[in-house]
């Protein structure tokens, strides 16, 4: 039974579902990839898969045909507009209206057209900058954002608010989880525009392989963050799929946060690059600290599995095989 008040859980439909016709949007991305390989793992036969270039999920009209066509009886929506602090910092026209496009269009099509369950992704940046520390769901709207991605977070906000909205007016079953900071294969690892993770992996790599005496790394090295390795997150969202169907978002973290430095020294051991690191302190630090409470999903019976340090070797080992050699 959906619920309008998040008190109620749903009991396992969907893992019994496995010919269900699931949408997983953005399926090529780092998010939607990892599901992919989850469901699959899990034994799901039915997915429905679109790149960008075959359905663009900014194109209202199109994305209503899909729907019509396809009827899907699950969504999972990993598709988004996404980058890290510079590129949040630099678009913010693209990141709070092609979010808000996709994620428009996708809920209420979904709504329309009869499917079951949604589940939405948001991200740790809807809390307010200075939200109490580990950050629980309550902390939703009670400060001022971030500077350096609030476009970004509003329309995640905008999304969370349309699957409670859908929820409470329609009866639907549209859940949102809010993952802290993501990392693992299909990572994007442009230069400027990728989160911090994959931007050291790459420079360190590089830097290496040149036999570069330093790496410059953006900011003071201070500020905190929490990784959450992709495939977690992705048994995380199949989990939710099946377990929950409450009003509110669920964070889900890692529970374990490091300083940007420590996690610069932690990728540099991992390429084992040798040389010293050079902190570019004119490029924005961005939030302080965004540990989120993940009690929450804890408490329904969800812990994540990898380590930062055995998540990191992991996807350096995908980026040598699957970057560096196709490159060569
Ligand atoms: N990466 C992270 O650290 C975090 C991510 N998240 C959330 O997870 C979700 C997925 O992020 P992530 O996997 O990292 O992002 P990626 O950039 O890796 O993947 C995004 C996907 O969205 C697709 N896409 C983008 N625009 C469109 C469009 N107009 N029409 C159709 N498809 C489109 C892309 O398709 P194609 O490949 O075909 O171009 C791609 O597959 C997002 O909602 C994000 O907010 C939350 C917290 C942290
Ligand atoms: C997931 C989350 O991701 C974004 O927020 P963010 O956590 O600030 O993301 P980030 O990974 O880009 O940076 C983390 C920290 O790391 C420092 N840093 C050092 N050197 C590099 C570097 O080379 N690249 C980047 N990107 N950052 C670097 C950087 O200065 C900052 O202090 C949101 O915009 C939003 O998209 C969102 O929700």
């Amino acid at each position: 039974m959906a619920d309008n008040t998040g008190s109620e859980m749903k009991s396992g439909s969907f893992m019994l579902e496995k010919s269900a016709k699931i949408f997983v949007a953005g399926h090529r991305g780092l998010v939607g990839s990892a599901i992919v390989r989850k469901l699959q793992d899990q034994g799901f036969t039915n997915l429905v898969l679109r790149t960008h270039s075959e359905l663009d999920l900014t194109s209202q009209s199109d994305v209503e045909s899909f729907f019509a066509t396809e009827k899907p009886v699950y969504v999972i929506l990993a598709a988004a507009k996404v980058g890290g602090i510079h590129a949040n910092n630099t678009y913010p026209a693209d990141f709070i209206g092609v979010n808000l496009q996709i994620q428009t269009n996708v809920i209420h099509s979904a709504y329309t057209h009869g499917v079951k369950k949604l589940l939405f992704l948001g991200s740790s940046c809807i809390y307010p900058k200075f939200a109490p520390q580990p950050i629980p769901e309550s902390a939703l709207l009670t400060g001022p954002l971030e500077p350096t991605n609030e476009w970004y977070a509003i329309a995640k906000i905008a999304g969370i608010k349309m699957c409670q909205a859908y929820r409470l007016q329609h009866q639907w079953d549209a859940i949102s989880g809010m993952p802290t900071n993501l990392y693992g294969q299909n990572d994007n690892f442009h230069p400027e525009n990728s989160h911090v993770l994959p931007a050291l992996m790459r420079r360190f790599h590089e830097a290496k392989a040149n036999n570069a005496d330093e790496v410059v790394v953006w900011g003071s090295g201070s500020p905190l963050r929490e990784f959450l390795h992709v495939d977690d997150l992705a048994d995380a969202c199949v989990f939710l799929m099946d377990q929950y169907s409450g009003f509110e978002h669920v964070n889900v973290g890692s529970g374990v946060e490091v300083t940007i430095k420590e996690l610069a020294e932690l990728v540099k051991e991992v390429v084992g690059f040798k040389g010293k690191l050079v902190w570019d302190t004119t490029k924005p630090d961005g939030t302080p600290r965004k540990l989120m409470d993940s009690s929450k999903l804890a408490s329904l019976g969800w812990t994540p599995k990898i380590s930062l340090k055995d998540g990191l070797s992991q996807t350096y080992e995908w980026y040598l095989e699957n970057v560096v050699q196709k490159k060569q």
